[in-house]
């Protein structure tokens, strides 16, 4: 392909940033969109079948120096994130050396839970990553995370198992943003196609601009498709959910480094490089 690959997260936090996203502003195979959940397009980037988008943030960790960051677009949270849960049979508390089952589907949120089990909670967990399914999952362990709409569904049917929301933990140690998801573009990308991602980058905040603007018409056809009430929705995409990226974001982001770092979790704290559209050259 001559144009662009670019991810498209599989769950409902996105819609705000793709509904409006006109694929038909570029030309024929210019640009195509992969949905799939973060575990396999953090795979698709890191092996270049993927150019740009959003990925884990724990991948943009683990690979920093071969990607660069897009500006002002994240998924982020200050304080309950509503879609990254720990569901356990007892309380948090009760727990010493729980057995956690863990998403396949997930990289920042499971590292995340490690740091907040082992380094705030001072825990001595045991993990083992399964599929997302709630009731095999605690047919085989005290707890489970999960994320995305296999979360959201897990909390409304919830059959009765307590609940914790990862954002929620993090900003209660921490008082910091945290963000799960960034948008990144290899380096090569960025040197090769610089005119093509700058339109592509600009067509994401167009599309968030309109996506936030005109909430009340994403939510409409997430209801159809999905379930869920009107607030629910209102309060997840514009309570819960931030997709800007500020220099707190980036604050929190880079103490998450630290803390998995520190944690063996990463081989060194990762810096966050944000790609700058007026700087990029076209390649020669
Ligand atoms: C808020 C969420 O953020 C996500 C969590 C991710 C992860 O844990 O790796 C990756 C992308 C985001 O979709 C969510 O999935 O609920």
């Amino acid at each position: 392909m001559t144009g662009m690959r670019i991810s498209k997260i599989s769950f409902t936090n996105i819609r705000p940033i793709y509904h409006f996203f006109r694929l038909d502003e570029f030309g024929d195979n210019q640009v195509e969109l992969i949905p799939q959940v973060p575990s396999q397009l953090n795979k698709g980037m890191a092996e270049g079948t993927i150019d740009a988008g959003p990925v884990s943030s724990f991948e943009y960790g683990r690979n920093y120096k071969a990607y660069e960051v897009l500006p002002d677009l994240s998924i982020s949270s200050h304080g309950p994130v509503g879609s990254i849960f720990l569901f356990t049979k007892r309380p948090l508390a009760d727990l010493h050396e729980p057995h956690i089952a863990l998403t396949d589907t997930s990289a920042t949120s499971v590292n995340l839970l490690r740091i907040i089990l082992q380094t705030f909670e001072g825990m001595n967990p045991v993990y083992t990553t399964m599929a997302s399914n709630l009731e095999v999952m605690m047919s085989q362990a005290d707890g489970a995370l999960l994320i995305g709409d296999d979360a959201l569904l897990a909390s409304w049917n919830n059959p009765g198992y307590y609940m914790y929301d990862l954002g929620e933990m993090w900003y209660r140690h921490t008082g910091m943003w945290m963000t799960y998801a960034v948008w990144a573009v290899r380096r090569e990308t960025a040197h090769q196609k610089p005119e093509l991602l700058r339109r592509v980058h600009h067509e994401f905040l167009h599309s968030k601009k309109k996506g936030l603007a005109e909430l009340d018409e994403v939510i409409r056809q997430v209801k159809e498709e999905f379930g869920g009430t009107e607030p629910f929705w209102k309060k997840y995409y514009a309570g819960h959910l931030s997709y800007n990226f500020t220099t707190e974001h980036k604050k929190g982001l880079e103490y998450y480094y630290a803390c998995a770092a520190d944690l063996g979790l990463l081989a060194e704290p990762a810096k966050v490089e944000v790609w700058d559209p007026d700087s990029a050259q076209p390649a020669v």
